[in-house]
């Protein structure tokens, strides 16, 4: 369970812009496979590491605008105002991102409080350069910011960086920590957690209420969205856990697939896209329910082998080169 014990990592595709006066990115890079960590540097000032594997570059983080919109899509991006630099995240597991947000937000809360260093104090002070993993999230910073915002008068507005409410009456709303993570999962759940994140094939079952959906929830959101297809056989069970169903996947793998015609290897034969409603259109409709009777059928040696993998991995998992399927049963 990483994403419940650390907030300060998160794994992803983070890109960085360089935004010119207007607020239009001159530069950009693009970092498929980043590690994104929240840390101090020597005078307890907040940076933000983004790692390639190769070099990694810090951002100071004393003035940023957060935008969480995507969050469940495993996406966000952040402007650090004072250097005109706009880092967008994606492809981020949802619980891992959430997680890594409020410690950021609530640990940056908490640093603007106390007195911040001059220029001249940090130059006397002489100390060396230090890069620190920031510490989890824990009670008393929650406290502290509950306290710093009791403290502010109500203005009536949202602010956009501190989403503290303050309804029309001027009255203010205090948070309540929701985010910590109050509900572990527990060992059996966790077990099967740690195999699927190891890359483990799992099926997972269990009588009615024992934590299914529950176990299900929190695997999902600890997955990369782009490369983590979460089906169902009916419609029903799949709006239950927010996936599709198995037909609407092998459109989405023929419609993904930049060529024409495409081939699988698991039926051996080639299908070709067609404008739906032709005959064509149909022929390759029933294809597709074979080729979906044969995924399942075969999920453990196919899967095992990679066979029908590459189709998929060409453009919707161009971030990564594992890819989870979940399947639900009813
Ligand atoms: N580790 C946990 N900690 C706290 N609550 C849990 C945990 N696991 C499950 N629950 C709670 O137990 C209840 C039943 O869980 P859930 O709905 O996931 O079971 P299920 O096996 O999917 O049930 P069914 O088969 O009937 O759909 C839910 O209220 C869920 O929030």
């Amino acid at each position: 369970e990483t994403a419940d014990k650390d907030g300060a990592q998160l794994q992803g595709c983070v890109t960085v812009e360089q935004l010119n006066s207007s607020g239009q990115a001159t530069r950009r890079q693009v970092i498929r496979k980043a590690s994104v960590i929240l840390g101090r540097n020597e005078f307890q000032e907040i940076l933000l590491r983004v790692h390639d594997g190769k070099i990694p570059q810090n951002y100071h983080l004393k003035e940023f605008k957060l935008f969480t919109k995507f969050v469940r899509d495993g996406s966000a991006p952040s402007n650090c105002s004072l250097k005109n630099i706009q880092l967008l995240l994606s492809n981020c597991p949802p619980d891992q991102l959430r997680l890594f947000l409020k410690t950021l937000s609530i640990k940056h809360q908490a640093w603007q409080s106390s007195k911040p260093l001059t220029g001249r104090e940090k130059l006397r002070a002489g100390l060396p350069r230090s890069f620190e993993a920031i510490s989890p999230l824990q009670q008393k910073d929650i406290q502290k910011v509950n306290e710093l915002r009791s403290k502010v008068p109500p203005k009536g507005l949202t602010d956009r960086t501190n989403k503290t409410t303050v309804a029309g009456t001027g009255q203010q709303v205090k948070r309540s920590p929701s985010f910590l993570p109050s509900r572990k999962l527990n060992k059996e759940q966790a077990a099967v957690l740690s195999a699927v994140l190891s890359g483990k094939n799992v099926f997972f079952t269990g009588s009615a209420g024992t934590g299914k959906s529950f176990l299900l929830k929190r695997i999902i959101g600890s997955l990369p969205p782009k490369s983590t297809f979460a089906t169902a056989s009916t419609g029903v069970a799949a709006c239950h856990i927010g996936g599709t169903t198995i037909t609407q996947l092998c459109w989405s793998v023929i419609q993904c697939a930049p060529e024409d015609q495409i081939y699988f290897p698991s039926v051996g034969l080639f299908y070709k896209k067609h404008r739906v409603g032709t005959e064509e259109y149909k022929q390759t409709n029933w294809s597709i329910c074979r080729f979906q009777f044969r995924f399942i059928l075969n999920i453990d040696c196919e899967m095992g082998r990679n066979t029908d993998v590459p189709l998929l991995s060409k453009k919707r998992t161009a971030h990564s080169g594992i890819l989870t399927f979940i399947f639900i049963s009813d």
